[in-house]
């Protein structure tokens, strides 16, 4: 028997239609009816889906859930999140309806600055050439405008120069910062153009050498900001609150736990940003890489207690989405979310997705100072369990109503509930 090859040259040159029968050949599954699952591209055109990525041979849908009771800047919002998590939605509403009647979140923006990174190294004297790089701002300015008018139309560009001086292992290098306004695109195309186009000069400036010219998702120059008041009777009381601040202390000071925590309040920031076509890969890094800013992994979030003894919580994280570029413009689904909320600006979204972020940390950490995560979660998800299980029609909420009633929710405990259901005993 001939061993079967991945190397397939002149795959991406295929129609979608023959890349899914040489997938389906090599997989031994020629003869199934797989086929027609790959071509229901759902409510994105399949030439779009050929035309968004390589190789392309379907899509995979993620269901859309609209987060209610969500109060921000005294404007009330229906939110769109995609996510296969049960319970996230949930949560986002569960929080929001406990700050709705106090007034909901406040948000603000520090701005839409990207940066782009170029880097200089073989430098001998790399405090020299970073001056030399600095005295010519005005010249730098130039180039990188001139590769984006119609940002600069739209009333972006470059805005500001950082160099610094990196020590490596094999000797300094000269970093140089970009910083870019980029208005309502995420930038990444826009300040790469710029890096590209600014190297060759820092090289004749400096004598040295550029290899990476690439933008940074550290985007602390794009940070999105929200905060919230919850009244102490909204929440359920003193020892409520100082559970969740004693839970907050604990991801502020455990890398182990504010990787969860911060993966709580992800939870509801990625769900926005995918559904509305949005880099989940860029705000992830972002996120990640400042929540590390203070030397240590650490919570995104911050929780106190207010003069009048109420809970407060915020959320301050790199937020580098936009409504132009990617897929925001190119989705159906991501316009039609963007539509839903009403959004206008790359800043509004932003804002929106750092309340939705507090609202999620907000519910996640109730739920684990008070009952735990497992109640309201689980009681969400064993209707998957009970899908696992075989599961069908009414069965599915007989079988998950009974996981919960039973305080198990597992597949082997589903599957015997729903034989005893099918035998005729519950
Ligand atoms: C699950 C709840 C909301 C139940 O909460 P509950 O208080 O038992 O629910 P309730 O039936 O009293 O309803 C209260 C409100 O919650 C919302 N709500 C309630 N049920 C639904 C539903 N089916 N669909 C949509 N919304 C729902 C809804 O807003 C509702 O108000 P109403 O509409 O009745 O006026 C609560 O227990 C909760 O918020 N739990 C936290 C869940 C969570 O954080 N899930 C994320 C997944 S776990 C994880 O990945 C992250 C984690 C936890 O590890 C992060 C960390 O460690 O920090
Ligand atoms: N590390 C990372 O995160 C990387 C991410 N990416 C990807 O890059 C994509 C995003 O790039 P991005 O530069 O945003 O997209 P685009 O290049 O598609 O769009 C940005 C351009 O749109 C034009 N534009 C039109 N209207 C506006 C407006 N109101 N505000 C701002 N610009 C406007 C601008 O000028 P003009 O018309 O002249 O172009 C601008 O340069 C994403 O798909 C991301 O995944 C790519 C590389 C690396």
């Amino acid at each position: 028997m001939t061993q079967k090859t991945s190397r397939i040259s002149g795959f991406h040159k295929l129609s979608v239609s023959e890349r899914i029968d040489q997938a389906l050949a090599f997989a031994g599954l020629a003869d199934s009816d797989l086929k027609a699952l790959f071509l229901d591209t759902g409510n994105l055109p399949a030439e779009r889906v050929d035309q968004l990525i390589e190789n392309a041979v379907g899509t995979m849908n993620i269901p859309v859930g609209v987060a209610t009771n969500l109060l921000i800047d005294g404007k009330d919002y229906l939110v769109p999140m995609a996510t296969e998590e049960s319970s996230v939605v949930a949560a986002v509403c569960n929080a929001a309806r406990q700050c709705y009647d106090s007034g909901g979140f406040v948000t603000s923006m520090s701005g839409t600055r990207m940066i782009a990174q170029v880097q200089l190294v073989d430098v001998p004297d790399p405090g020299n050439a970073r001056l030399s790089i600095l005295e010519r701002a005005e010249e730098i300015r130039a180039i990188c405008d001139d590769c984006d008018p119609v940002l600069v139309r739209l009333g972006g560009g470059f805005r500001d120069l950082e160099v610094r001086i990196v020590d490596a292992p094999s000797g300094p290098m000269v970093v140089t910062h970009l910083i870019v306004d980029t208005r309502d695109a995420m930038g990444a195309n826009a300040v790469n153009t710029m890096a590209e186009k600014l190297a060759p000069h820092i090289e004749s400036w400096t004598g040295g050498r550029v290899y990476l010219r690439i933008l940074s998702n550290l985007a602390d120059r794009r940070l999105a900001r929200a905060r919230c008041v919850w009244k102490l009777d909204a929440i359920g009381g003193a020892a409520v609150r100082d559970g969740m601040i004693k839970a907050y202390e604990f991801a502020l000071m455990d890398p182990y736990r504010a990787a969860t925590h911060n993966k709580g309040i992800m939870n509801g920031v990625t769900a926005v940003v995918m559904a509305t076509g949005n880099d989940t890969r860029a705000i992830e890094a972002g996120a990640h890489a400042y929540a590390a800013r203070k030397g240590w992994y650490s919570s995104l979030t911050q929780w106190e207690v207010t003069r009048d003894g109420d809970l407060a919580g915020s959320l301050e994280m790199p937020m580098a989405v936009g409504l132009i570029g990617g897929a925001t413009k190119l989705h159906p689904m991501a316009r039609a979310c963007l539509q839903i909320m009403d959004i206008q600006s790359a800043e509004q979204l932003s804002r929106v997705i750092a309340a939705v972020g507090l609202a999620q940390n907000f519910s996640a950490l109730k739920a684990l100072a008070t009952e735990g995560i497992q109640k309201g979660h689980m009681s969400l998800h064993s209707q998957n369990i009970a899908l696992m299980a075989g599961a069908q029609g009414d069965e599915i909420a007989r079988v998950a109503r009974r996981l919960v009633e039973l305080g198990t929710v597992r597949i082997d405990i589903a599957e015997a509930e729903l034989k005893k259901l099918r035998d005729g005993g519950v």
